[in-house]
This record gives C-alpha cells, structure tokens and sequence, in this order.
C-alpha cells in the first residue's frame, strides 16, 4: 500500500532535504530530484511545491508524461482531497 499524506504533509514538504512535494490529482510527486531537469523550467515547478498542482499539470502535460514518471517521482496519495 503506497503512504497516505494530508494536504498539510504535503505543503510541509518544500525543500530539497524534505523534499519537495506535489500533489497531481490524487497523486503525491516528490520533484526535488526533478526540479532542475524539468522541461519546462524548474521556476514553474517551484511556484507550486506543496501545493495542489493538478489544473497546472494538466494544462502542460498528457496522461503520458505522468505515467512515465511517476514510477521515478510518485511518493505516495492524498488522504483528503486537497481541492477547495
Ligand atoms: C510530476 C510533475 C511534473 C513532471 C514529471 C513534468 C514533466 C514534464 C515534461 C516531461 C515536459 C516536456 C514536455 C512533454 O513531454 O510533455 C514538461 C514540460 C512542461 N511542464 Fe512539466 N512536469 C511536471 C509538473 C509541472 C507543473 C506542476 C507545471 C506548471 C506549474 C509544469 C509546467 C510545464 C511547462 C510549462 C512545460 C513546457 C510545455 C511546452 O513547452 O509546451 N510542469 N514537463
């Protein structure tokens, strides 16, 4: 069974030691390790660490791009939904 995390585990989660977590869809990616490879520019990826990134990953990316990496990437999912 993959780890649980509450939206505030997750928003506590925001640097490179932490880690630094995202949350697509039901889905927790830790992208400290990614940040600085990421395609489209690690600036992005930065403005929404520990946040609910889901319309943003979305908007960029396909159903491709998260399965590739989520082997890689993907820490765990949201005990709650983080979205309002
Ligand atoms: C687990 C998280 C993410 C992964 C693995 C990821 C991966 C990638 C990859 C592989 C590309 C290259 C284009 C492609 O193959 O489709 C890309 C491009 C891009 N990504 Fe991400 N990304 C992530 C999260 C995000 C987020 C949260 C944002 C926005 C806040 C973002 C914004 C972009 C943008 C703007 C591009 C460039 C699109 C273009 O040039 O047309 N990404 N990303």
């Amino acid at each position: 069974m993959s780890k649980q995390f509450t939206p505030a585990e997750v928003a506590s989660h925001k640097d490179a030691e932490n880690g630094m977590y995202i949350i697509i869809d039901d889905g927790v990616f830790d992208v400290a390790g990614f940040i600085d490879e990421h395609p489209g520019g690690a600036k992005i990826l930065k403005r929404v660490v520990g946040k609910d990134a889901s319309k943003q990953f979305w908007k960029y990316h396909n159903e491709g791009v998260l399965k590739k990496y989520a082997a890689k990437l993907k820490v765990g999912t949201v005990k709650e939904s983080a979205k309002l």
